[in-house]
């Protein structure tokens, strides 16, 4: 028996705190073990909107705007949609003044449909539509990333005035990161080897197209990277690039697009990007690297996607069913899953757990919480601690769950996407609705 089952009181109050670092920022524990964000009970978005269901700080998404326009005040920061966009989203970066990476002719729309200055989108993808090639064009976003020859010649024939392009280029610099989501190393399918002298091929040919112009070179060498190193690196031989650009060509490429890929904390206790220090170091490079080679300094830009919004997401559950197997594990399982959380599936990630709703004096105990779908990896948090007491019902709140969720989620059992519902200064407001049966059948022709 352990101390705090023993003294409830010590117990409770051990409970009581928030990890600091994953749940949005100004969460609050509210009556009766109610959690709070943004002013709004979770409770009650639960029971309004049923589960499970996103919950959206609008407050943290600004916030981390603003803390990225303050630490890099000369650099241009793109917000990389992927990682989640609904017009709401869209929105809040456009008024925060930030560019929008899109990666689709659908993500686009999204830009569109909230006016997102066209000059301030950039388009990326390693095998571009020519949808998605006719809307970019259409909109006259300000710059497209290209990323083969055959996108270089496809991309030249369709653009009426001269369009403003990077060369994504792949610099050979491992971020150590999953290997799923490292984009910097040499077998990928993204962007131009610069080791190769692909990149540096790409560059003439676009140079030979006439409605094409060239802005400068992109490289983005992976996500949820924790260390500043690779990005320096990357950086260095960038410059390089421009440097043998100049040499090569005669001209000065005005733009580098140092991709995003900033890490955040998921679990308490994990480490937290350090931006400030990436900022120092990354301008210092580039300074040093452009005045070695009598260059002028290009404009930088970035591009984070989960580390502006992850923290501001909490994925609402609600138990359906607790299941012990004797000397193996309990399991928790819960109204969603890998429909809404693949990433556990993905990349093997974990997440952090807290029952909220009610009080519970219980001691806590391991389980693992997992999902309803049809697939034994269908899990959302292993060996997690949640009150001993857990049972059919209870509400469970899955912090930091802001990035590449509802981006990535799926109706796999035809469950129906959860809704986002967006909180702030106490209000609440569903941003994207729950995908119904209605939605299913209406797709489906017969
Ligand atoms: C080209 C590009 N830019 C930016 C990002 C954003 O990455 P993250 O969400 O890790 O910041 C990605 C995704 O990895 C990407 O592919
Ligand atoms: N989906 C990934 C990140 C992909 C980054 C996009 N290039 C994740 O959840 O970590």
């Amino acid at each position: 028996m352990t101390l705090e089952y023993l003294i409830p009181s010590l117990h409770r109050s051990l409970r009581s705190h928030l990890e600091p670092g994953i749940w949005p920022a100004g969460t609050e524990l509210g009556p009766d073990n109610d959690l709070v964000v943004g002013g709004v009970s979770l409770r009650r978005v639960a029971a309004d909107f049923g589960t499970p269901s996103y919950v959206l700080d609008e407050a943290q998404v600004r916030q981390r705007c603003r803390d990225y326009r303050a630490a890099l005040p000369d650099m241009e920061i793109a917000y990389a949609s992927k990682a989640l966009l609904t017009k709401a989203v869209a929105r809040w970066v456009r008024e925060e003044g930030l560019s929008l990476d899109v990666c689709s002719a659908g993500e686009l729309a999204v830009a569109r449909a909230v006016d997102f200055p066209a000059e301030r989108i950039i388009l990326h993808g390693n095998a571009k539509t020519p949808e998605d090639l006719k809307a970019a064009v259409g909109y006259g976003v300000g710059r497209v990333v290209l990323d083969s020859f055959d996108e270089i010649e496809q991309l030249g024939a369709l653009a009426r005035y001269p369009q403003q392009v990077l060369v994504r280029v792949t610099p050979g610099v491992d971020g150590h990161t999953h290997k799923a989501i490292a984009t910097g190393v040499e077998d990928q399918k993204f962007g131009f080897s610069l080791a190769s002298g692909a990149a540096a091929e790409a560059v003439r040919r676009v140079l030979g197209q006439p409605n094409l112009h060239l802005a400068g070179l992109h490289c983005h060498i992976g996500s949820q990277i924790g260390r500043v190193a690779g990005f320096e690196l990357a950086a260095r031989r960038m410059v390089g690039l421009l440097a043998a650009i100049r040499d090569e060509h005669g001209i000065v490429l005005p733009q580098l697009n140092i991709g995003g890929g900033h890490a955040v904390a998921y679990l308490p206790g994990e480490e937290e990007f350090d931006l400030q220090g990436f900022a120092a170091r990354i301008r210092c490079a580039v300074n040093y690297e452009c005045s070695a080679r009598a260059l002028p300094v290009p404009r930088l830009v970035v591009e984070p996607g989960r580390s502006l919004v992850a923290r501001a997401g909490v994925t609402l559950y609600r138990v359906v069913v607790v299941k012990d197997v004797p000397g193996v594990r309990t399991f928790v399982a819960v109204d969603g899953g890998m429909s809404d959380n693949l990433r556990p599936s993905l990349y093997g990630s974990r997440y952090a757990v807290r029952m909220f709703g009610r009080p519970s004096l219980a001691a806590p105990r391991t389980v693992t919480v997992v999902g309803r779908h049809c697939e034994a990896g269908d899990i959302i948090a292993k060996d997690v601690q949640l009150p001993g007491d857990i049972h059919s019902g209870d509400l469970l709140a899955v912090p930091c769950s802001g990035a590449y969720h509802h981006s990535l989620a799926s109706n796999y059992n035809l469950v129906g996407r959860p809704p986002v519902i967006a909180v702030a200064d106490g209000r609440y407001r569903p941003v994207i609705r729950r995908e119904t049966d209605e939605d299913v059948l209406a797709r489906d022709l017969g």
